[in-house]
């Protein structure tokens, strides 16, 4: 089973202005809310590629609820400890550029973490595990550790997509795989990464430290698979950017989805690159179709 781990869920209030201005009152032209955070991403694009995955993390009121409810209804299975704030909410503002603003989320008890931690004394080495996404303030900045270290113990694959501080904390771990954006690989190195090349250097030096897969995406710039004994590099298909949250998750289900039904890794990188396009290109996350579609588009060559 793929358990996704998101400790800081969300709802994602995705609203549309088409002239916005600051200090007045806008209108929207368009808006929807759909539950977010990116380990509920990962295991959503998982349930449309038809891979089965259990979403972990803490939930709270109303939004909390729409939530669970909104993933019961897609048929993915759900494990959530109960906090009792409020999930957040993320607004996602669509203008003629696209800005963020993510919420701190709930407060988490240290029996509510006990709790939640419990949960992995039930998996075994079969399983992978993907933390994804922000700590809560109230929980320790080392919790990603702690976790790697019991998946450690029970031989248990780690896959992270997460950034800043939570980035260097994993990388001691050695986790299976990270796919850090070249902004967030560029942080952790405090660089600026602008090509293929720079992105190469950096991770391949990840990869010396024991991460054992490392994908950069670049958005339209391109993406790479590094390894101790290959590199590959992706083109990403032409098209018309329309929403892109959620495409780094896109291109972790997407490779996820690949990698558990034991397709190679070439074929599971290229897929992760089509899944983050299908999802930057619709409004939505990424259908099944639509990935097949772009799939012929991603060429793959060794570096
Ligand atoms: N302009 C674009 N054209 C095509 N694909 C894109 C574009 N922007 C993002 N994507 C897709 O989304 C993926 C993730 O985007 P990126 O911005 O690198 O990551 P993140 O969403 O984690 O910040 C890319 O690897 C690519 O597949
Ligand atoms: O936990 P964080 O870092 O605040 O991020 C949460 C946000 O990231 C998302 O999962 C989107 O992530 P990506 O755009 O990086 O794929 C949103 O659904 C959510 O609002």
């Amino acid at each position: 089973m793929i358990y996704t781990v998101t400790l800081n869920p969300s709802v994602d209030y995705i609203v549309r202005v088409e002239q916005f201005e600051l200090g007045s009152l806008n209108r929207t032209s368009e808006d929807s809310k759909f539950p977010g955070g990116k380990g509920i991403n990962v295991s959503r694009v998982l349930k449309r590629l038809g891979v089965e995955s259990n979403a972990l993390g803490f939930i709270g009121g109303f939004t909390g609820s729409f939530v669970a409810d909104f993933l019961s209804g897609e048929n993915i299975q759900h494990n959530f400890i109960k906090v009792s704030g409020d999930t957040r909410i993320n607004v996602k503002l669509k203008t003629d550029v696209e800005t963020e603003i993510n919420g701190v989320g709930p407060s988490v008890s240290e029996e509510q973490l006990n709790q939640f931690l419990q949960l992995f004394q039930h998996m075994n080495q079969d399983d992978i595990v993907l933390l994804a996404g922000s700590i809560p303030g109230t929980l320790p900045t080392s919790i990603y550790q702690k976790i790697m270290t019991i998946c450690k113990e029970k031989e248990i694959k780690v896959v992270a997509d997460v950034s800043g501080d939570a980035l260097k904390e994993v990388l001691s771990e050695k986790p299976f795989l990270i796919k850090p954006n070249h902004h967030e690989l560029g942080e952790l190195f405090e660089t600026n990464i602008q090509s293929v090349e720079d992105a190469h250097k950096y991770a391949k030096q990840l990869v010396k430290q024991g991460v054992k897969h490392v994908i950069v995406s670049m958005a339209g710039e391109g993406a790479l698979l590094v390894t101790d004994e290959f590199s590959y590099v992706a083109n990403v298909p032409k098209g018309k950017v329309l929403n892109s949250v959620g495409a780094g998750d896109s291109v972790v289900g997407g490779f996820l989805s690949a990698f558990s039904d034991n397709k190679s890794l070439e074929e599971a990188f290229k897929i992760g690159v089509a899944s983050g396009s299908a999802t930057a290109f619709s409004l939505e996350l990424c259908t099944k179709k639509e990935v097949e579609e772009l799939l012929p588009q991603i060429e793959v060559f060794k570096i």
